[in-house]
This record gives structure tokens, sequence and C-alpha cells, in this order.
């Protein structure tokens, strides 16, 4: 939420550093009414709860979902003030080396799940249920969504709408808060036939909006819309209760969702759904050839660097 000025990471400077002096008066005027905009109610609470997402979009708040995979990141974009932290299935893609989502094993899924959840002070924590972990049915379902529950994920998230309407009621009448996931499903993209826009056309966007009222009534506390053409991912937020938390889905979404990595400008793989908010890849490549040659031209480590007799 961008009206969070509240978290900073440790060690970094508030905003409230910053002097008049050293500042031009444009940008004190934009500060001072930045400072005064009311603050996002769910920007203040402490902790990211299930019920604060009905009422984010009954109140009409974006909500804002980025992957995480491990502890170090995971404390990063917590701070920075992001609702949900997603330990996506694409931990496979992106950290693991896998091609796809579909290699990915539960077993990964906690190791991941365990190291965000031990950083997320603020965020909701919601984990993927991978590839065969919950298809076969309710009680499968449960058995992995529950080892993902006891190392920390605060709710589970997985493929497909109304197949999936009576494992999503028995999660959650367990207690197990679900998040559903619609539109190009990736454990899917075998069927589906490739990387493409879902619910183009009549009859496909009436199968959507069947999918995503029933993820609704068998309680699924929201839902996310993957590549969905915008009129009709504004249609499907408009008729459920839970909010949308789309990926290239458009604007009219209840909130957004990106991999921390496209986000950031780790990588440069980049799908049109993606804006890169940062060069943190190219940074990173920056931080260690000058590391190389510190190393390399004697210069590390220094004095200061090094311990006395
Ligand atoms: N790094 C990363 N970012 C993601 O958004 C992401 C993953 N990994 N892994 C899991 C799923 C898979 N996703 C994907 C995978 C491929 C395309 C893709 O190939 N998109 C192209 C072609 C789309 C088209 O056919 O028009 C694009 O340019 O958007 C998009 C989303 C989204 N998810
Ligand atoms: C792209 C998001 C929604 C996801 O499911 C993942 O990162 O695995
Ligand atoms: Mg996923």
């Amino acid at each position: 939420m961008s009206t969070s000025a509240s978290s900073h990471p440790v060690g970094e400077p508030s905003a409230t550093a910053d002097t008049a002096a050293d500042t031009a008066a444009g940008a004190v005027a934009a500060a001072a009414s930045a400072a005064d905009a009311p603050a996002s109610q769910l920007s203040q609470v402490k902790k990211v709860r299930v019920h604060h997402l009905v009422g984010a979009k009954e109140r009409g708040e974006k909500l804002t979902m980025l992957t995480a995979y491990d502890a170090v990141t995971a404390r990063i974009l917590d701070a920075a003030g992001t609702d949900m932290l997603l330990v996506g299935d694409s931990l496979g893609n992106v950290m693991l080396g896998y091609d796809s989502t579909m290699p990915v094993t539960l077993d990964e899924m906690v190791v991941a799940t365990r190291s965000v959840a031990s950083a997320a002070t603020r965020a909701l924590v919601v984990a993927d249920l991978p590839f065969g972990t919950y298809e076969a049915g309710p009680e499968q379902a449960l058995a992995s969504a529950a080892r993902l529950m006891r190392v920390g994920a605060n709710a589970v998230k997985l493929e497909g709408g109304r197949p999936r309407a009576q494992t999503v009621k028995l999660l959650s009448d367990a207690g197990i808060p679900v998040v559903g996931h619609l539109g190009f499903t990736p454990q899917s993209v075998n069927k589906l036939g490739g990387f493409r826009v879902q619910g183009r056309g009549e009859d496909a966007q009436e199968a959507l909006l069947a999918d995503a009222v029933a993820l609704a009534d068998a309680g699924a506390v929201a839902i996310v819309l993957e590549m969905v053409p915008a009129p009709v991912a504004s249609r499907i937020t408009q008729a459920v209760p839970v909010p949308t938390i789309g990926i290239g889905a458009g604007a009219g979404c209840d909130g957004q969702v990106l991999v921390w990595t496209d986000m950031a400008g780790m990588t440069d793989w980049t799908p049109r759904f993606v804006r890169r908010f940062g060069q943190v890849g190219q940074a990173l490549h920056q931080a260690a050839q000058d590391y190389n040659a510190a190393v390399q031209d004697g210069s590390f480590p220094g004095p200061a660097e090094s311990f006395e007799a």
C-alpha cells in the first residue's frame, strides 16, 4: 500500500530524517501532503489477517502481494509494507533452476514457507500447494495444506475452479484459509496448450465467472486472476465478495501480485504484465564485480576489516 509510511527496513533512514534545507520546496509540499493523507486502515495493522482482506475490498483499499522464497528477501518485502507474501511454486523456475513450476515438491515448499514465515512480521503468508499434492481430493489437500500451515503459512493457495470447490470448503472448514487461482493456471499448462490469456470470448468468460463464484461460495478468502482480459477481471471483481488479486488482469482487481524477481528487475525475462520497479540484478552484478576487483587488487580487506594482534 503506497500510503504506508510507517515501516522501514532496519538501518534505513525514515523520510522524516530529510531536512527542509536539502529539499526543494515542491518536494517539501509533496511530502507534507503525503504525510497528511489518511493512512489506509490496513497499513496500520500489526499483522495482516485474513479478515482484513474483505475489509480492504469493502473500503476500496488496494491489496499488495509479492512472492518471496527465503527469509532475507521476505524481511525486506515485509518491512516495505507488502500486505501479503506468496510463497509461490514459481520457486521452481525462479529459485531452483527448474523449467517450470511442475517439478516443485511439497518438501521444497515447506522449506521456503518456513523461511518466509520466520521473517514476515506484518505480511500475511500465503503458500502455494504444488502440482500433484491436492488434486486427488479434499483429504490429500488437507494433509498437504496442514504441512504448510504447521511451518507458518497463514493461508494456502491452489489452482482451479469448480472442480476444486469441495476441497476449498473442506480446508476452510478445517480452519485453513484458502486463496483460489483462476485464469492462466501454470500447473495446467499442458492442458491449456501454452502460456496464454484465459477468459476470452463469451463462453470462457461465463465459465471463469462461475468458477470464481463457486470458489467464493466454498469459502475462499481471495482469488488470484492470472492473465485474464481486464474487463473480464473487473466483472468478476464486482461479482464476488472476496478480493481479487490480479497478475496480468488489469487495474480493476482489488489487488495485484507479481513475482518479486520480475518486479525488482532481478532477471531479464519480463512477460508483458510485468513492470520493473528496480534494477536489483544489475546492482548485485555491480556489487559482485566491485568485490572481485577489490580482492584481486588487494584493497579488500583493509585495516578496518582486519584484526590487530
Ligand atoms: N518469474 C516468473 N514470473 C511469473 O509471473 C510466473 C513465474 N515465474 N512462474 C509461474 C507463473 C508462470 N507464469 C507465466 C509464464 C509464462 C508467461 C509467458 O510466456 N508470457 C508471455 C507470452 C504470453 C502470450 O502468449 O501472449 C508474455 O509475453 O506475457 C507468462 C506467465 C506466471 N508465473
Ligand atoms: C504468479 C503467482 C500468482 C504464483 O502462483 C506463483 O508465483 O507461483
Ligand atoms: Mg503458483
